[in-house]
């Protein structure tokens, strides 16, 4: 029945198109000759300036609505020839009706309103001069009604005194290359042999006869490059003493990155030190901040070391003590007046908040020197906000309206001849890493005043800044370092470890895993193998254990230490041969630091990686891409693993029934 209605009116409207067709092109004849006659009546002017009454009234419209029908009656004479377009327009009927319903508008504003349209439009064509005309009337009803145009616009001849945009058309985006800052981009350079680029500690100017005599004593003869680079760039930052640089400038920040085992501890520990001997009173003018416990105190004892014989004293506030015994040893109260006890502060990040927040008696108002080691990951660790919390400790006096002292600090937002005059104490920071960022927009959220970069990967950096396929940072390796990986599965993975100790004799050995219960059945499942003296350092461990640990393997006690990345970065062990990922890192920044536990001080080392089939590809493409010197591959024979296989099998049993023991528990 459908199929039948459907055939029998597409005939009906075929006759009626035929015939519809021939009138309005009787029609449309007409109209154009009528269009042409009024164009040439119409001077070019006149035209113009209809168009631009109308665009005014067009804009009162919406303002008053009282001036509709004389909007439309200067319309009117710019577009008459439609008026002959009255019986075929059916959109502009439907449109006058939904105005009568709107606005009860008036008859005579009903014809004119039929009659609307433009010349322009016309004379082209009238199809689209209709159009045209429709599009104008749906804007206006918009703009004075606020809705939005029925129709929607539709591309119109161009009125005549308008420009036509365009050019909207897909252009090839170029492509953004990374170019650096220049500090970044042309660092001062560092050595890269650590060997043959060594300076005799007394060669350097501006340190005390003292100090050089401890350096000796404690077996430095020579400065490593770093050393050799950083340490007079501090202590000339500090040539007019404690207060205002060279010249009356603040003195620029310093940004340091050096291969792992260079020396960068002693690089600031030094210049502090030796500046800080000067000083008369007792105040908080250094502060170091390190990521982790461990690391807070082995830069303390390196510190305190130094500090021995003078006056100076060194504090840690890492949470290894008593948060009322770390008080007790920051200030002191006498005569109802405060004295500092500490000119050197050691601190985790946690804990140094914990004191500035809970006013314990630390004051940095005399703060010099702030040193941020392991820079990259304290930058990773902002989101604690522990930076912003510092500088505001440092400017604190500054704000307060008693703080009349002609020593006022006050945090510098732009730097003046008119901010530099007053003598103030400058606060300079030393940044130190072996995997410092490049990203200027990381650094950034240091508030880096003025820095300075001193860098063994200059070569990297000055000349392939824009590198497009450089995907990640480039990194420099200790120059003693000698990369494999082992290509291994998942089950072999325990055997191989045990070869490495007992048939290869690689001891001591610093073993990486990803996760701390990974390191604790690997820990388990040696000592049930036997003849291995073994250990785990994890976060399992409290941080006295942790420390007899790292004791332990350092006395050579322990020939196999399995641990997380807790021992990742910055532990200084004096003499591990050999350092396995039993797990591959993820990032190529742990990769650095754990194989960099070796090869430390410009000795020589080892660094095995265990890979699946799958792990291969990605992790050697990320590790040539940081700039390795090259990772070889080492295969173990089956065969060397065969005689260990069935005492193996074995221990897998026996660790199946210790971790169901410990589970219990
Ligand atoms: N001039 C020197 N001569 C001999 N040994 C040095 C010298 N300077 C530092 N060392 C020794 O080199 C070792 C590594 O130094 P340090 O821990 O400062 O390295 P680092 O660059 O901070 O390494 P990481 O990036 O891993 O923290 C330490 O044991 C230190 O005592």
């Amino acid at each position: 029945m459908s199929l039948f209605l459907v055939n029998r009116y597409l005939g009906e409207e075929d006759d009626g198109s035929i015939s519809m067709e021939s009138r309005s092109q009787a029609l449309l004849a007409k109209l154009q000759q009528k269009a042409k006659e009024k164009q040439k009546q119409s001077l070019t002017e006149q035209r113009q300036q209809t168009v631009q009454q109308g665009v005014k009234k067009k804009r009162k419209a919406g303002q008053d609505s009282t001036l509709e029908p004389q909007h439309h009656k200067k319309r009117k004479s710019s577009v008459e020839p439609l008026d002959v377009l009255d019986s075929e327009n059916n959109i502009e009927t439907v449109k006058d009706k939904k105005k009568k319903k709107k606005k009860g508008a008036n008859e005579r504003l009903k014809q004119k309103n039929q009659s609307g349209g433009s010349v322009e439009g016309l004379s082209d064509s009238p199809v689209t001069g209709s159009d045209g005309s429709e599009d104008t009337g749906g804007e206006e009803e918009a703009e004075a009604d606020n809705d939005p145009p029925k129709q929607p616009p539709e591309k119109t001849s161009a009125p005549t005194g308008f420009t036509v945009m365009g050019g909207f058309e897909n252009k090839p985006v170029q492509k953004v290359h990374r170019v650096l800052p220049q500090w970044l981009a042309q660092p001062d350079v560092i050595h890269r042999d650590i060997k043959s680029n060594l300076v005799p500690v007394s060669d350097i100017s501006g340190l005390c006869a003292g100090l050089v005599k401890k350096l000796q004593n404690n077996g430095i003869q020579h400065f490593f490059p770093v050393q050799a680079e950083v340490i007079p760039a501090i202590l000339e930052s500090t040539q007019q003493g404690l207060l205002i640089g060279r010249g009356g400038y603040k003195p620029r920040d310093i940004c340091v990155s050096a291969p792992t085992g260079s020396g960068k501890t002693l690089a600031f520990v030094i210049p502090v030190i030796q500046v800080l001997t000067e000083r008369v009173v007792c105040e908080v003018r250094a502060l170091a901040v390190l990521p982790t416990k461990e690391l807070a105190q082995q830069v303390c004892k390196v510190f305190t070391s130094y500090a021995e014989g003078t006056t100076l004293r060194v504090v840690m506030l890492a949470g290894q003590r008593s948060f009322a015994a770390e008080q007790a040893s920051l200030s002191e109260h006498r005569a109802g007046m405060r004295r500092s006890l500490a000119d050197i502060v050691v601190a985790t990040p946690g804990r140094l908040v914990d004191h500035i927040n809970k006013n314990s008696g630390l004051c940095l108002e005399h703060l010099r020197f702030l040193i941020i080691d392991e820079a990259d990951r304290m930058i990773d660790s902002m989101h604690q906000s522990w930076l912003s919390q510092v500088v505001k400790a440092v400017y604190r006096s500054g704000s307060e309206p008693e703080a009349m002292s002609i020593f006022r600090r006050t945090e510098p937002a732009y730097v003046t001849a008119a901010s530099l005059s007053p003598p103030q104490v400058p606060l300079q920071k030393l940044l130190f890493s072996a995997t410092l960022t490049q990203n200027p927009e990381k650094l950034q959220q240091l508030g880096l005043h003025q820095p300075r970069l001193f860098s063994s990967i200059h070569s990297h950096t000055s000349t392939t800044p824009a590198a497009p396929t450089q995907k990640q940072d480039r990194f420099d390796f200790p120059q003693g370092l000698t990369e494999y990986y082992v290509p291994c599965t998942l089950s072999k993975k325990p055997l191989l470890i045990i070869h490495c100790i007992l048939r290869m004799k690689l001891s001591p050995i610093l073993c990486f895993t990803n996760s701390r219960e990974t390191a604790h059945r690997l820990f388990l499942l040696v000592q049930l193998f036997g003849g291995v003296h073994a250990a785990e350092f994890s976060s399992r461990l409290s941080p006295g254990e942790r420390k007899k640990t790292l004791k332990k393997f350092e006395q050579g006690k322990i020939q196999l230490l399995i641990s997380t990345d807790a021992a990742a970065r910055g532990i200084d062990i004096n003499g591990v041969k050999c350092v396995v990922n039993y797990d591959a890192p993820q990032y190529i920044r742990t990769y650095i630091h754990r194989i960099g536990r070796t090869a430390r001080a410009g000795k020589a080392g080892l660094a095995f990686t265990f890979l699946l089939g799958v792990q291969e590809k990605n992790f050697l493409q990320m590790v040539q891409e940081a700039g390795s010197p090259g990772i070889q591959k080492q295969i173990f024979k089956p065969e060397n693993l065969k005689c260990m296989e069935a005492r193996y099998e074995t221990t897998l049993q026996e660790l199946a029934n210790v971790i169901k023991d410990e589970k219990a528990k």
